[in-house]
C-alpha cells in the first residue's frame, strides 16, 4: 500500500522543478530570517572586542566601518528573506491550486463512473465531504504546511547545529528540553485525535441534517415543524460545540506547557552560558547570541503539534479521496461499437433474473421481445419491476441472469457510451438542472439549434406554456426545476428525449402529471414521433397506452399478460380489470378521454 503522501505527490510529478525551486526557495528564506540574530552576535562582538573582533579578522578594522558593514549586511540579508518568501509562498500556494485541481477533477470524473448502487448507499452530504472539505483540506496543508515543515527542520538543523560549533558546553543544556517536547507532543497528539474524529463526524452530522432540512422546507412549513426542526438543529450543533470543547480544552494547554518546558532551556542556558562567559570559555558576544537564539531553536517546537495536527488531518482526508479514487467501478464498458446510424433498435430481454443487492428478486426469468420500430406499453402494479427493467437496459445495474440483446448483441459487450447515446429515457422522477429552459431542453444534445429546441418543445406541448413564462425558453428552472410544476417538467424531459433523437425510447409515466387534454395532444405527437423508433412505454394510465403494438402487463416481476387492447380486454384477466376501473372512472370523470 503507497503512503497517501507520496500518492499526493504523484499529483505534483509533473511539476517537479517548480517543488524543488520552492523547497530551496523556503529553505534560504529560514536561513536569511535567522541570520539577524547571528549578525546581533557579531555586532555585540564589534562593539566589545573592537580591533579584535571577527569582522577585524575579516579586514575591516574600524569599528564604525564594521557596524557599517555589518548594518549592510543586515540589509541586504532582510531583502532576501523577502524576496525569498515572496517566492516560496507563491510557489506553494500555486501547487497546491495544481494538486487540489486535477485530485478534484480525478475524483470527480471517477465518482461519474461509477455504478447507480454506489450512490445509493452514500449519502450525498458523505460524498460532497470528500470532494469539497477533504480536498479543501489538503489544499490548506500544502498552502502552508510543506514550508512550515521546512521551516522547521532548517531551524533546528541550523540553530542546532551552530550551538554545538560555537559553545559545545552549553549546546547540551539547550537541547535538553527537545526529547521532553517531542515526547509531549506525540501524547497529546495521540488523546486529540480522537477527539479531532469526533468533531469531524458531529460536523458530518450537523451538515447532513441542514442540507435534508433546506431540501424539505415545504415539508417542514406544511407540518408547521420549525419549531421541532429547530430543536433538532439546536441539538446537534450543541454535540458539535461540546465535542469541540474537548478538543480545544486539551489543544490549548498544550502550548503554555510547552512553554514551561522551554523556559528550562531558556533559563539553563542563561545560567550555565554566563558562568562559561565569566569562566573565559565564551565570549561575551557568543553568551548574548545564545541567550537570544535559543528561543529560536526551542519554539518552533511548540508549533511542531500544529504542523503533525494539520498533517495527520491531511493524510485522513487524503486516504478518504484515495479510497474514493481506488473504488474499483462494477460496471465497465464493453468493446462493441453501436454506431447511432446504424441501430435497428430490436431489443430482447431473454430469460433475466435480477435483485437489487440484498433484496429479494424483482425479476423472476422474464423474457420479453420487441421488433424494431414497434411501440410496447407495459403495465403493471406499482412495484411489479417495471422501472427497473428499463434500468437494465440502461445498464444501470448488472442482470444476475439471461442476456439483454440489442440487435442481437449483448449489452454488457456493448461500448457502454454507444449503448446510452441510443437510448432516449423520460425518467419517472425528472430531473432539471439549474439553468435555463432551453439549457435543459438541449441538454445531451449541446450543438441543437435554437430552432430545434422549439420544434422538440412543441411537439413535446412545450411551447405554449414556455413563451409564457416571464423570460420564455431563457427562464430560470430553479434547482431541480421547482419553478415549475410537475406537468411542465414532464414535458421539458419529453422535449428533450425528443431532440435526442434516439432508435430506442423509454417513456416511463412520462405523463404522468400532466392534464388529460395536455396528455391527448402529447399522444397526438407522440404517435409521429414513435413512428421510426423503438418505443417503451410505461404507464399507469392505459390510455397512455392503448395503441400500442404490443401491452405487456407484470406482476411481481414476471410477465403475465401480452398481447393488444383488444386481445386484453378479451383475455379478461388483470388488464381488463385495471381497464374496466379506469373506463368506469370515466363515468364520474367525463374529461377522461381513453
Ligand atoms: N435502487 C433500488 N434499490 C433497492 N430496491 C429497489 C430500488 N429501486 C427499486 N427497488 C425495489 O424494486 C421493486 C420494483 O421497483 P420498480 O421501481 O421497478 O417498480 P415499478 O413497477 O416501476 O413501480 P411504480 O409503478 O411504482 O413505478 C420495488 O419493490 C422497489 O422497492
Amino acid at each position: 500500500m503507497v503512503h497517501p503522501l507520496l500518492r499526493l505527490l504523484r499529483y505534483a510529478k509533473n511539476y517537479r522543478p517548480q517543488v524543488w525551486l520552492a523547497t530551496i526557495c523556503t529553505i534560504l528564506n529560514k536561513i536569511f530570517d535567522l541570520a539577524p540574530s547571528y549578525l546581533i552576535g557579531v555586532a555585540v562582538d564589534v562593539v566589545v572586542q573592537k580591533e579584535n573582533s571577527l569582522v577585524a579578522r575579516l579586514g575591516v578594522t574600524d569599528t564604525v566601518g564594521q557596524l557599517a558593514v555589518l548594518s549592510l549586511l543586515t540589509l541586504l540579508i532582510w531583502s532576501l528573506e523577502s524576496l525569498f518568501q515572496f517566492f516560496y509562498d507563491r510557489l506553494w500556494r500555486n501547487l497546491a491550486q495544481t494538486v487540489q485541481h486535477e485530485l478534484r477533477l480525478d475524483a470527480y470524473s471517477h465518482l461519474q463512473e461509477l455504478e447507480l448502487s454506489y450512490f445509493e448507499d452514500r449519502s450525498t452530504g458523505e460524498m460532497l465531504s470528500i470532494l469539497n472539505d477533504d480536498i479543501n483540506q489538503l489544499e490548506r496543508f500544502l498552502d502552508s504546511g510543506a514550508a512550515r515543515i521546512l521551516h522547521f527542520f532548517t531551524t533546528v538543523l541550523v540553530v542546532g547545529g551552530s550551538f554545538v560549533a560555537i559553545a559545545p558546553s552549553v549546546a547540551w543544556v539547550a537541547m535538553l528540553p527537545i526529547p521532553f517536547i517531542i515526547w509531549g507532543t506525540m501524547v497529546i497528539q495521540r488523546r486529540l485525535a480522537p477527539r479531532y474524529a469526533d468533531v469531524r463526524a458531529k460536523a458530518g452530522l450537523i451538515n447532513s441534517r441542514l442540507a435534508n432540512n433546506l431540501s424539505g422546507i415545504a415539508t417542514i412549513k406544511s407540518f408547521t415543524a420549525e419549531r421541532y426542526e429547530r430543536d433538532r438543529v439546536l441539538t446537534e450543533s450543541e454535540a458539535y460545540r461540546r465535542s469541540n470543547g474537548r478538543a480545544i480544552a486539551l489543544s490549548a494547554a498544550f502550548i503554555p506547557l510547552i512553554r514551561m518546558v522551554i523556559v528550562v532551556g531558556f533559563v539553563a542556558t542563561l545560567f550555565f552560558g554566563g558562568v562559561a562567559a565569566l569562566n573565559n570559555q565564551i565570549t561575551v558576544g557568543t553568551y548574548g547570541f545564545l541567550v537570544f537564539i535559543v528561543q529560536q531553536l526551542l519554539w518552533p517546537f511548540a508549533s511542531l503539534s500544529e504542523i503533525l495536527d494539520s498533517y495527520q488531518r491531511a493524510m485522513a482526508s487524503t486516504r478518504r479521496v484515495m479510497g474514493l479514487l481506488d473504488t474499483p467501478i462494477a460496471i465497465t464498458t464493453g468493446d462493441h461499437p453501436l454506431p447511432l446510424n446504424t441501430v435497428r433498435g430490436d431489443v430482447h430481454f431473454n430469460d433475466i433474473t435480477f435483485a437489487y443487492s440484498d433484496r429479494d428478486r424483482v425479476l423472476k426469468r422474464l423474457s420479453l421481445h420487441i421488433p424494431p420500430k414497434s411501440t410496447i406499453g407495459i403495465v403493471g402494479a406499482t412495484g411489479s419491476g417495471k422501472s427497473t427493467l428499463v434500468k437494465l437496459l440502461l445498464r444501470f445495474y448488472e442482470i444476475q441472469h439471461g442476456k439483454i440483446l440489442i440487435d442481437g448483441i449483448d449489452i454488457r459487450t456493448l461500448n457502454l457510451a454507444d449503448l446510452r447515446r441510443c437510448i432516449g429515457w423520460v425518467s419517472q422522477d425528472v430531473f432539471l438542472f439549474h439553468g435555463t429552459v432551453a439549457e435543459n431542453i438541449s441538454y445531451g444534445s449541446f450543438s441543437t439549434s435554437h430552432e430545434e429546441i422549439v420544434h422538440a418543445a412543441k411537439l413535446a406541448e412545450a411551447d405554449e406554456f414556455i413563451r409564457q413564462l416571464p423570460q420564455g425558453y431563457d427562464t430560470i428552472v430553479g434547482e431541480r426545476g421547482q419553478k415549475l410544476s410537475g406537468g411542465q417538467r414532464q414535458r421539458l424531459a419529453i422535449a428533450r428525449a425528443i431532440l435526442k433523437d434516439p432508435p430506442i425510447l423509454i417513456l416511463d409515466e412520462a405523463t404522468s402529471a400532466v392534464d388529460n387534454e395536455t396528455e391527448a395532444a402529447i399522444q397526438k405527437s407522440l404517435i409521429m414521433i414513435t413512428q421510426n423508433r423503438t418505443t417503451i412505454a410505461i404507464a399507469h394510465r392505459l390510455s397512455t397506452i392503448r395503441h400500442s403494438d404490443c401491452i405487456y402487463a407484470m406482476d411481481r416481476g414476471q410477465v403475465v399478460e401480452q398481447g393488444t387492447h383488444e386481445e386484453l380486454l378479451a383475455l379478461g384477466g388483470i388488464y381488463a380489470g385495471l381497464w374496466q376501473v379506469q373506463s368506469g372512472d370515466r363515468l364520474f370523470n367525463p374529461s377522461v378521454n381513453p
